[in-house]
């Protein structure tokens, strides 16, 4: 597989089987560098199970994720892709710069990182405050900073907006646009569909399927939608169409042996 140069995240035909269940059949993807991309869906459409295989933490059945040119998971990558999991990894009686710090030390990076990724999160005012005693989004953005931390290229964050009003959710998304700036490229997964706009590109994925990969204009004017949740509607019903066709299909062309 050649990975371009203008891709961040290469998946081909990756296939991922959870317990007994096959819940991404044959997935083919595409991140390009420096944009915020973002991973929509239902719930149980398969967001965390294909953000896990791009970190190289989710044990897959078939083909291949790329990122940065290696395979995801691999040694090469460890400082270069930065993960933030649904559910904030901080310890709730340090303080953000001392959460930040401990991160630091795990990731080997320099010192003066910390300053740095507290600023790049905007927490420099509460540096000091233990992490229990700041808000939801504060919580959040001392995850992201955790991360920051070792200056990854890739960053891959999994529902991180989940659970905040939606003025936090906005600076979040100001905070994801600055790294994208930087050239950072961010992988951001939500199911909360009016997050689309925020996005330079969204991902639609269904029951593990790619439903739609395109900007937003663009996903509007194919669909004809006045807004991402319309589309997204539209396109479900269209793909059910398609299966159902093929399923009547497929019962007419077995009718004659049935009949035999
Ligand atoms: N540990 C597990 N064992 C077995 N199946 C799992 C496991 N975790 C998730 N699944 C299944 O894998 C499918 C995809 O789940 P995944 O968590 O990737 O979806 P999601 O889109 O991230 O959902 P959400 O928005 O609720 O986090 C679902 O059908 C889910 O039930």
């Amino acid at each position: 597989m050649n990975n371009t140069d203008g891709d961040a995240i290469v998946v081909e035909h990756l296939r991922v089987v959870r317990g007994s269940r096959e819940v991404v059949p044959d997935l083919d993807l595409r991140v390009p560098r420096g944009q915020v991309v973002g991973l929509l869906g239902p719930s149980g459409g398969g967001k965390s199970t294909l953000m896990r295989a791009v970190v190289g933490v989710q044990v897959v059945a078939g083909g291949r994720v790329v990122v940065l040119g290696d395979d995801a998971g691999s040694p090469a990558l460890r400082h270069r892709v930065g993960y933030v999991t649904q559910s904030p990894s901080v310890y709730g009686d340090l303080s953000v710069r001392e959460n930040v710090d401990y991160f630091r030390a795990v990731l080997g990076a320099p010192a003066d990182a910390v300053d740095r990724a507290i600023a790049a999160v905007d927490l420099t005012s509460h540096a000091t405050a233990p992490v229990d005693n700041l808000s939801g989004g504060q919580q959040a953005r001392t995850s992201l900073a955790c991360t920051l931390v070792g200056d990854p290229e890739v960053l891959v964050l999994d529902e991180p907006t989940v659970g905040l009003d939606p003025v936090l959710r906005r600076e979040l998304w100001a905070i994801f646009h600055r790294l994208a700036d930087e050239g950072r490229t961010l992988f951001v997964s939500s199911h909360v569909m009016d997050e689309a706009v925020r996005c330079d590109r969204l991902v639609l994925l269904r029951e593990g399927r790619v439903l739609s990969d395109s900007t937003l204009p663009e996903l509007l004017e194919r669909t004809g939608a006045p807004d991402a949740e319309a589309a997204f509607l539209a396109l479900i019903d269209a793909a059910d169409a398609v299966q159902a066709a093929h399923a009547a299909g497929a019962a007419d062309a077995t009718q004659p042996e049935d009949a035999a």
